[in-house]
């Protein structure tokens, strides 16, 4: 394994902002911690770059030790590339020599020829006379980037690299980034809050909720099989609705039932909450299964349905915007789970 975290902790104080966050992260593949506003992923980066020390645990990359309680190595001696969400690129320095920064080992002609490959790869080719004040945000960050993989880093740290950008071009960015770290075949960790974020850039993404993991899995996992109520309410949209397990994989809801394809594990008559996503909520005029419409989103080519069961209950749906449905209107819904999620209820 590339970067093996194992049990790490860090407390500020009595406050346990990292605990007991294992991660295994294999060569070449980009991973990203994701989680609401304080549940310590800055911490666990700090951590892993050697700015923070570990309390509790290890932190191993390319199976050199990198830090455990009373042991820890400096950020340079990690070999680990930065990249901050301000860019934090030196001002009164051209693109080039910033890029050129981090190649001090290497003689000048060499240097000069690494940093402007770097500038070509991040698509900045023509821009290396220019000044971080003459680039955009976008542009800045891009050499930021380049910076950071110049010196060819055993791994690449990205501290929410995005979120100072407006959202078309964060969402260019974080394709074209995903691209060159692809491209270069190198490792790194992401952190953001930002789901659609995560999981444009990253291949696997860890679920943060109070400085624990809550799952470390691919995006699509992360969405259709989340392992807790946390992952589940974290990642999409989706609500709960109330139900009884009726046999070894099906769930009873008042909207039919439902059936697991893994093995279930539930007793009979164990009370459960189902999770319904709104694409799992089609809406069929052929259907005799009624619900009321009491809210709509027009997102261009759909619409985004609140539905009004007649227990009470609301779905979402998320149907082709031709639908086009008033509040109050009742409407036909068939129910087609693509993974039956449900946990017990509390
Ligand atoms: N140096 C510090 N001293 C004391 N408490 C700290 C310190 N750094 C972080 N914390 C606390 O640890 C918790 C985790 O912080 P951290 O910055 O890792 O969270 P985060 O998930 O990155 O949040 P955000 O997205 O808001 O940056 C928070 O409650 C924070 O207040």
């Amino acid at each position: 394994m590339w970067l093996e975290l194992q049990d790490v902790a860090r407390s500020f104080g009595s406050h346990r902002a990292v605990d007991g966050l294992s991660l295994q992260l294999a060569r070449g593949s980009i991973g990203c911690l994701l989680g609401p506003s304080g549940c310590g992923k800055t911490t666990a980066l700090r951590c892993i770059a050697g700015f923070e020390p570990v309390d509790r645990g290890s932190i191993r990359a390319h199976d050199r030790l990198l830090a455990q309680p009373g042991l820890a190595l400096s950020p340079s001696e990690r070999q680990i590339g930065m990249v901050f969400q301000d860019y934090a690129l030196f001002p009164h320095v051209t693109a080039l020599e910033n890029v050129a920064f981090g190649l001090h080992r290497l003689p000048g002609p060499s240097r000069k020829r690494r940093a402007e490959e770097m500038l070509a790869t991040v698509g900045l080719g023509d821009s290396g006379a220019k000044y971080p004040h003459q680039l955009s945000g976008g542009q800045q960050q891009r050499v930021a980037l380049a910076r950071a993989l110049a010196p060819e880093p055993e791994l690449v740290l990205l501290d929410e690299p995005f979120s100072s950008l407006d959202i078309e071009l964060r969402e260019r960015l974080s394709a074209e980034v995903r691209a060159v770290l692809k491209s270069l075949n190198t490792t790194a960790l992401l952190v953001t809050h930002d789901q659609q974020e995560a999981f444009a850039v990253a291949d696997v993404v860890g679920v943060m909720n109070q400085g624990r993991l809550e799952q470390w899995d691919a995006p699509y996992e992360l969405y259709h099989r989340p392992a807790s109520r946390f992952v589940a309410d974290f990642i999409g949209q989706g609500v709960f609705i109330a139900g009884e397990i009726v046999g070894g994989n099906s769930v009873q809801t008042e909207v039919g039932v439902m059936h697991a394809n893994g093995s279930g594990t539930w007793e009979r008559g164990t009370a459960v909450d189902l999770l319904l996503r709104p694409d799992d909520v089609i809406h069929d005029d052929e259907s005799t299964f009624k619900a009321e419409v009491c809210q709509r989103a027009f997102r261009g080519a759909e619409f985004l349905y609140t539905l009004k069961l007649p227990s009470g209950a609301r779905l979402l749906s998320l149907v082709p915007s031709h639908h086009n449905h008033a509040v109050g209107e009742k409407i036909g819904i068939r129910i087609e789970p693509d993974h039956v999620v449900a946990f017990e209820k509390k």
